[in-house]
């Protein structure tokens, strides 16, 4: 038996086992299922830093109090194209399951329809978020903000969260375009799978607890922060995310939460925005063709792939031949589900 790929699961059968780990854990029905089917289409698309490596991280979150898997989102509409959550402390993507529909009715009515979830927990990539949506036609923009862990440039003192910033839209003839990045230099999840496998950072990505620039991950967490991507562009697109995830939501912003009284928590309680905009809208019949042309010139002139590329040569894999678990790490997720 290979320490690699000891087991492989069927999508369904990896949900199967997710659910079942949040159910015991404390979390209602509807969120688990939610959650379940949100961190194992991160595990079968290769977003590693997102996927069943979460899982420890979700158990000792729930197994503090520090979230509410009960939660029951409160959903406010308040203007013609303004959807407003209280997750009530639970997770972000039950709020947003809990307010699709209307958000989809918003949509229809006039063209565009804002989403914004304060009081909510994301533990999880972005993608999975906006990507449904530009399967049904829409194009989708996300923010959430997470915990203070990134330096604003040429700063010494950790402010903002790793923020990341999702984009989908549907194209002719192919799965939507979606990017899903970070405004830090790198995820923490990465840092964390850094230390874990003892892989150095790249220069530039992180500073130690003195404000020295460093490549060990370790020092990074151990009181170090990371550095936005792209110098000051990075830092503003940061503050930005900031500005709409938390300021406009309601949320707290990266550094105003306190969890030090959770031992074990690791969920961001922060907030996330939505824009979902209808491309008919824009009254240009041939949409969908001109972002699929747009995509084979990136190509053509030179970039190596698209955004989305990988997760989806993944995917298809997955599909065929099921999503590959190491035994420790199998063994491991059926303990947390069985006890
Ligand atoms: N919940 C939270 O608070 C947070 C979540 N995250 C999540 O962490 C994940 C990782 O973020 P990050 O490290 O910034 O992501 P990456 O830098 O790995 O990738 C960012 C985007 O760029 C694409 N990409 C990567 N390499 C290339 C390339 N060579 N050419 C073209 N496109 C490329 C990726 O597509 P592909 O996927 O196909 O590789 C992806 O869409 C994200 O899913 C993000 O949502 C991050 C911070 C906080
Ligand atoms: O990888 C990250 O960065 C984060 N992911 C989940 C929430 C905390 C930050």
């Amino acid at each position: 038996m290979t320490e690699q790929s000891d087991v492989k699961l069927t999508y369904a059968e990896l949900v199967g086992l997710l659910e079942a780990i949040f159910l015991r854990h404390g979390v209602s029905g509807d969120a688990a299922r939610v959650l379940a089917a949100n961190c194992a289409a991160c595990e079968r698309d290769g977003s590693f830093s997102h996927g069943i490596f979460r899982m420890p991280g979700y158990v000792s979150t729930l197994n503090s109090g520090w979230v509410d898997g009960q939660a029951l989102p409160l959903v406010e509409d308040c203007a013609p194209s303004f959807v407003r959550v209280d997750a009530k402390g639970g997770f972000a993507q039950p709020a947003l399951e809990a307010a699709r529909p209307l958000v989809l009715d918003k949509v229809k009515q006039n063209g565009i329809a804002v989403l914004a979830i304060r009081r909510s927990h994301h533990f999880s990539a972005l993608w999975p978020d906006v990507e449904p949506f530009a399967e049904q036609g829409l194009v989708a923009l996300s923010f959430v903000n997470s915990m203070a862990c990134v330096v604003p440039q040429g700063g010494k003192k950790a402010l903002f969260g790793t923020n990341p910033v999702a984009f989908a839209t549907p194209r002719k003839g192919r799965p939507p375009f979606v990017f899903d990045q970070a405004s830090s230099a790198i995820a923490h999840g990465d840092v964390q799978i850094a230390a874990r496998e003892g892989h150095a950072l790249k220069p530039g990505q992180g500073v130690d607890r003195d404000g020295q620039p460093t490549t060990d991950p370790k020092a990074v967490l151990d009181g170090g922060a990371l550095l936005p991507f792209g110098g000051h562009k990075g830092s503003s697109i940061a503050l930005m995310v900031e500005i709409l995830a938390a300021a406009l939501t309601g949320g707290h912003f990266s550094w105003e939460f306190d969890w030090s009284a959770h031992e074990g928590a690791q969920t961001p309680f922060t907030g996330q925005l939505f824009i979902i905009i209808d491309p008919e809208r824009g009254g240009n019949a041939s949409f969908e063709a001109r972002v699929s042309q747009l995509c084979d010139m990136v190509l053509e002139a030179g970039q190596d792939r698209l955004p989305g590329d990988r997760r989806h040569a993944i995917r298809a894999v997955a599909e065929k031949d099921g999503i590959p678990l190491k035994g420790e790490t199998y063994a491991r997720l059926k303990q947390f589900a069985e006890g």
